[in-house]
């Protein structure tokens, strides 16, 4: 199904062979480290919470007969017989006509089947007079009712958040099966880009793409190597294997068309990298390409800053989701109503940086084009990115769009 290469495919074809990677292995975590991790398989709790039945207030454990006719009015005495608090081992138990104080979190004692709040009755030497009902159950947290054991309280490829964590300790999980994450190399080609931070000369490039795609994924918890390559074809091929034999993702940026110094695509040819599409019918962004070799997966960006970001983040960064575990990568985008009219090109997908406005009492979201600023600063203040899709070629102001957020 894949198109030949080097022929223009249209985004939602390159989406489909994006769509194709699957997770990476998957490996062990300790629950504590797991925060942001992407579960590989189903979570099951291996206990019960909470353990046992427990009391949810400060009151008395009691034999709901016993209080059934308590009024007000009409209190009803019964004899204490003693004290449980949470996390005592043991407790008497409650017969007919007695109570235990009971602290909130206490297991409820044997005989007891329900508590009356301390609210609802006095104290006074070693009785308690109680001034209403407590049917059963009442303030009883049953055991297992949080979590029973061998529930399943995640599915697989969950992104793994504070309140995951939290059901999990409360569920006796201690480790956890989670997708490896992709240990990932962004190189920046080009003769005249530096490092950037570092003073630039004249004719130089300061290698922005590196700082803003690793930023990115930065962002989602994925660390990052980075490494500036000049245009010399065989130190790529030879920086390029070693790169390949010990990552998992090479994003490239630069030097994907056809000129002169355009090299990383050669380069890539003499390692036998198998190529999955070259150029897609975005702008910007039409340069990128995508190969596989061995278990590496490689996206070739484009060197200019808009277009390299346009394609990182609408196919390589998907792709490099799915390698992380996240079963639907291409989420995140809404609609929103359009503030100015903006133009595509037919036959294209176009994208354009927007920034969205604060949404409107009818509920209605707009988004602005940030089609007046020059390309970096769009790129520094947007907070989305507008898609026209191949058969639009204008959008009018007031037109719902598909935005991307960020
Ligand atoms: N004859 C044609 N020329 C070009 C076409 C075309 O269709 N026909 N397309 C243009 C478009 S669109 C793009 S995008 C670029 C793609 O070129 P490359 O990916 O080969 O990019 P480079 O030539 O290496 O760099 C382009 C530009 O970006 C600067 N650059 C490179 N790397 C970085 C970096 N890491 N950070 C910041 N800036 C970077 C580089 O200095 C160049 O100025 O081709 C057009 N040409
Ligand atoms: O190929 Mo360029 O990446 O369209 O902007």
């Amino acid at each position: 199904m894949n198109p030949s290469p080097n022929r223009l495919i249209s985004l939602s074809q390159a989406r489909a062979i994006v769509d194709s990677l699957g997770p990476l292995a998957s490996e062990e975590t300790p629950l504590t480290e797991a925060l942001g991790r992407i579960t590989a398989e189903p979570v099951c709790a291996a206990g019960n919470c909470p353990t046992v039945d427990s009391s949810l207030k400060d009151g008395y454990a009691v034999r709901s007969d016993d209080v059934a006719a308590a009024t007000a009015d009409q209190p009803v005495s019964l004899v204490i017989t003693g004290t449980v608090v949470a996390g005592a081992a043991t407790s008497p138990t409650v017969g007919p006509g007695t109570a235990v104080r009971i602290m909130t979190g206490a297991t409820l004692p044997a005989g007891a089947d329900a508590v009356l709040a301390a609210e609802f009755a006095t104290e006074r030497d070693r009785q308690v007079e109680v001034r209403a009902n407590a049917h059963a159950g009442r303030n009883v947290l049953r055991a297992g009712s949080d979590v029973s054991a061998g529930e399943i309280v995640t599915t697989a490829g969950t992104v793994l958040g504070p309140g995951h964590l939290g059901l999990f300790a409360a569920a006796g999980i201690t480790r956890l099966s989670v997708v490896r994450r992709p240990r990932i190399m962004v190189a920046a080609i080009g003769s005249e880009l530096v490092e950037p931070g570092q003073p630039i000369g004249p004719g130089q490039v300061a290698a922005s793409n590196l700082v803003t795609i690793r930023g990115e994924l930065q962002r989602i918890g994925l660390e990052t190597d980075g490494v500036l390559l000049t245009d010399q074809l065989d130190r790529l091929e030879s920086v390029f294997a070693a790169i390949l034999s010990s990552h998992d993702v090479l994003l490239t940026c630069g030097g994907v068309l056809d000129g002169d110094k355009d090299l990383t695509l050669r380069a890539m040819d003499r390692l036998g990298v198998q190529r999955l599409f070259h150029r897609v019918r975005i702008g910007p962004g039409k340069g990128i390409a995508m190969g596989r070799i061995g278990t590496a997966v490689i996206f070739n960006l484009p060197g200019g800053p808009p277009s390299n970001h346009v394609a990182f983040r609408q196919l390589a960064l998907p792709g490099i989701r799915k390698l992380a575990g996240y079963p639907a990568p291409f989420t995140g985008h809404k609609t929103a109503l359009l503030t100015e009219t903006v133009h595509g090109t037919n036959g294209w997908t176009q994208f354009i940086y927007g920034r969205m406005l604060a949404q409107k009492d009818d509920g209605s979201r707009h988004v602005q084009p940030l089609t007046e600023l020059p390309r970096l600063q769009a790129m520094a203040v947007a907070d989305c990115l507008i898609e026209l899709p191949e058969e639009i070629d204008i959008r009018t102001a007031g037109a719902p769009v598909t935005i991307w957020l960020f």
